[in-house]
């Protein structure tokens, strides 16, 4: 079974502030994770440390068989795809949806490389294949919250990701985007060279059967972490989050969680 990450005894600490405490943890090629946690648990931390925006302060990190400190970083990020709305903020606003896919290619935000037209052709492709062939030719700025998610997500499959992480996508989408967007993320994780996917939300409505494994993060500590049916359940939920809750089961096998 290939690894696709592995956390030993990784800690965080940023000034006096320790984000992250002594995270063991380990994604396999086969398994796709949902990472729940409240406002500052320290999900965005975790996944700035797989992405290599931010080295553990102590521990050890293994991403795509690299071990941090033994690894070419810009290399490692063109093997992993990366969806977030601080993305979304980076990207020049006036280019066409068509190039701003392509970049995904050399992780790049714009495009300073050379570019074949088969780059191009490939990059129009997928964003078809995703629903999106609507948005060619047209700037990024006129689109909508859910249209730029497409193109994020099509943007990072441009590279042939073999870690795709979803940071919080379904933020600012309405009820009918948000399906739509899950839709796609479910058809992706049923590619024959899906990458692993690493979703971080904070709903657990958004986590479709196919996010197979839960990490719930409370306060830079592990709660739990494993299978999806042992962690998404309301004996489970309700000791992590230390207050009552109720859970729903909705369409499509998926689980609701609302404050008792
Ligand atoms: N550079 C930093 N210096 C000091 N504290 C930081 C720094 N970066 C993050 N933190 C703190 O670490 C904690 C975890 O932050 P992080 O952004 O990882 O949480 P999160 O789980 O992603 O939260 P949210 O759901 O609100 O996005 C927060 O309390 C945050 O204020």
């Amino acid at each position: 079974m290939e690894r696709i990450l592995r956390f030993d005894d990784v800690s965080v600490t940023r000034g006096k502030k320790k984000i992250l405490h002594h995270i063991d943890w380990q994604v396999n090629q086969n398994e796709n994770w949902a990472i729940l946690g409240l406002n500052g648990a320290g999900k965005t931390t975790m996944l700035k440390m797989i992405h290599g925006d931010l080295w553990p302060t102590t521990g050890r990190l293994e991403v795509l068989g690299g071990v941090f400190g033994h690894t070419n970083i810009p290399e490692l990020k063109t093997k992993i795809g990366w969806v977030s709305n601080a993305l979304q903020d980076m990207l020049h606003q006036g280019d066409l949806v068509d190039f701003i896919v392509l970049s995904g290619k050399f992780a790049s935000i714009g495009i300073y490389q050379q570019f074949s037209q088969a780059d191009l052709d490939e990059a129009r492709q997928i964003l078809i294949d995703m629903g999106g062939e609507k948005l060619l030719g047209k700037s990024y700025e006129v689109l909508s919250q859910g249209e730029r998610q497409l193109v994020l997500i099509a943007r990072a499959m441009m590279a042939h990701p073999q870690l795709l992480i979803l940071d919080e996508p379904c933020n600012g989408l309405d009820l009918f985007a948000r399906e739509e967007l899950l839709k796609r993320v479910g058809k992706i994780a049923e590619m024959p060279n899906r990458p692993a996917l690493l979703l971080v939300s904070h709903y657990t409505e958004e986590l479709l059967p196919c996010f197979n494994n839960v990490l719930l993060l409370r306060q830079g500590h592990i709660i739990q972490k494993g299978k999806r049916a042992d962690v998404l359940n309301e004996e489970s939920l309700t000791h992590f989050y230390q207050k009552p809750i109720q859970t729903v089961k909705i369409t499509g096998n998926r689980l609701a969680v609302y404050p008792k």
